[in-house]
């Protein structure tokens, strides 16, 4: 597949290249300036440069900013015989005006891609070791809006999915409505809570975050809402719970799927009412809590089964952003990857390591299924057991990571009930065991006898898809 790379103005009809050119099965990426296209690409490594005079005018008292660029078509949109004659001079190999019919300049595009040596050929026999290409074509203005929306809590992307959220999370963030956040495990479903939540006329109240799935069962009631002196065995004081430490500010309940349907009651409370009771009280009191949920459960389908309350799904459903999979934003991947080895480099007080090719084929050829989160340990182990100055694709451990999870192998062996059956795998005998078991045990006690802890085994849950006992909804 040939590479190109547009360069134009923002408000250039060069950049609607970018989308039909895609479409005739070229890779495109589009920047807004030429210190942009060489801060996040390596230029040398694409075939063809689509560039604007307006762009290119900008150089033409310094050629050496062009070096290394592949060979270019300019086209302009004020178009003269002396600009044709500027471009030509800088090396340009066809010159043509801007608006230009998409088969003119298709036909030209072909020509030139045919009758050159791609300076990425050149350049790779040279060098096998560049830095790839990274995707990143967003204007500054655009990179500053999302800096204030998006980026400001981490996220990196760039994809169509990407901005669509991004987007929308600059939309929905000022106001209070209820967000639901949907997406696999480790997509960023955190980190856009948190955008929304930094976004928010909230900001300078807290952002509470809770783990429905990381909280016993039998604690969650008193963790959330607060429970009263003597509500319970234990209950040696009253306590405030999070909900209302959330006051004014943002609640973020992660894994929303996995609260218990008595919790789920409660909550639906503060919803319609605004105010919360703690546990073994009598008079409630008023809270002004913005909630934001996050599941990579299908909670119609939850709703469909019995393990979701319908009238709390309606609540929580007032607005959905979407995180799509890893896997789904392979434009994105190389420059999250990047970002996360700056991170990991960092925080292990490691020297900057270079991204190189080969890492970059490891990771763009993994499929993710754990997706940022699985990226982002796959690198830091990367960063840790690399020598000095290079970072090495064989230490993303891939296949070892994905041959048996530590899970499944500290998984304790006492009764008969812990040896596999024949010819099953681990993944058989861990739902088999939790299917089977379930009904007499508390989560807890499951996690216990498999010697993993609360949060693995409703990770586990999830990806074997086994779903929770019912419980009564009183
Ligand atoms: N687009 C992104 N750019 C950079 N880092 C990201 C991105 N998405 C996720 N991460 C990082 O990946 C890790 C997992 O993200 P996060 O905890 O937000 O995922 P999650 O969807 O909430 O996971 P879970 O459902 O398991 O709670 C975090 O360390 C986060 O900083």
């Amino acid at each position: 597949m040939h590479h190109i790379m547009i360069i134009c103005p923002e408000d250039s009809p060069l950049k609607e290249a970018d989308r039909w050119l895609s479409r005739y099965g070229f890779q495109v990426n589009l920047c807004y300036t030429l210190e942009q296209a060489k801060k996040y690409y390596e230029l040398a490594d694409f075939d063809l440069l689509l560039i604007d005079q307006a762009i290119l005018a900008l150089f033409t008292d310094n050629m050496s900013a062009l070096e290394g660029t592949p060979p270019r078509l300019v086209l302009d949109a004020r178009p003269s015989l002396n600009s044709g004659i500027d471009a030509m001079a800088m090396g340009a190999k066809y010159y043509l005006p801007l608006p230009t019919d998409s088969e003119h300049l298709l036909k030209h595009v072909i020509d030139a891609l045919e009758n050159t040596t791609p300076a990425s050929k050149a350049k790779q026999t040279a060098e096998p070791e560049a830095i790839p290409p990274l995707l990143f074509a967003r204007s500054e203005k655009e990179q500053e809006a999302d800096n204030l929306g998006a980026l400001d809590s981490g996220i990196i992307g760039n994809c169509e999915p990407m901005r669509e959220l991004f987007s929308d999370i600059r939309k929905v963030a000022s106001t209070d409505v209820t967000v639901l956040i949907r997406g696999e495990s480790g997509t960023g479903k955190e980190l856009v809570a948190k955008a929304l939540h930094n976004l928010s006329t909230r900001h300078n109240n807290p952002l509470i975050s809770v783990n429905c799935a990381a909280i016993p069962e039998n604690l969650i009631e008193s963790e959330l809402f607060g429970h009263e002196k003597g509500a319970f065995t234990g209950a040696v004081s009253a306590r405030d719970g999070l909900i209302y430490a959330a006051d004014n500010g943002t609640l973020f309940l992660d894994e929303i799927g996995e609260l218990p349907l008595e919790a789920q009651a409660r909550l639906l409370r503060v919803l319609q009412e605004g105010e919360i009771r703690r546990v073994g009280a009598i008079q409630s009191t008023k809270v002004n809590v913005r909630l934001v949920t996050a599941t990579h459960r299908d909670l119609i389908d939850m709703v469909r089964k019995g393990y979701f309350r319908e009238d709390l799904y309606y609540r929580l459903y007032v607005m959905e952003l979407l995180l799509p999979p890893l896997r789904e934003r392979s434009d994105d991947i190389s420059m999250i990857a990047k970002f996360l080895l700056e991170k990991a480099c960092k925080k292990h007080n490691r020297v900057p390591l270079d991204y190189n090719k080969e890492f970059d084929k490891a990771i763009r050829a993994h499929n993710w299924p754990g997706n940022v989160r699985e990226l982002e340990n796959a690198i830091e182990r990367a960063v840790i057991l690399s020598p000095p100055h290079r970072i090495e694709a064989a230490n993303l451990k891939l296949i070892t990571h994905l041959s048996g999870s530590k899970t499944q192998q500290t998984t304790t062996k006492t009764s008969e009930q812990l040896t596999p059956l024949e010819g099953t795998t681990l993944d058989d005998y861990f739902k088999h065991f939790v299917l089977t078991h379930q009904h007499k045990m508390t989560e807890t006690q499951l996690a216990q006898s498999l010697g993993i802890s609360r949060k693995s085994l409703w990770e586990r849950r999830q990806k074997l898809g086994i779903p929770k006992k019912v419980t009564n909804n009183k």
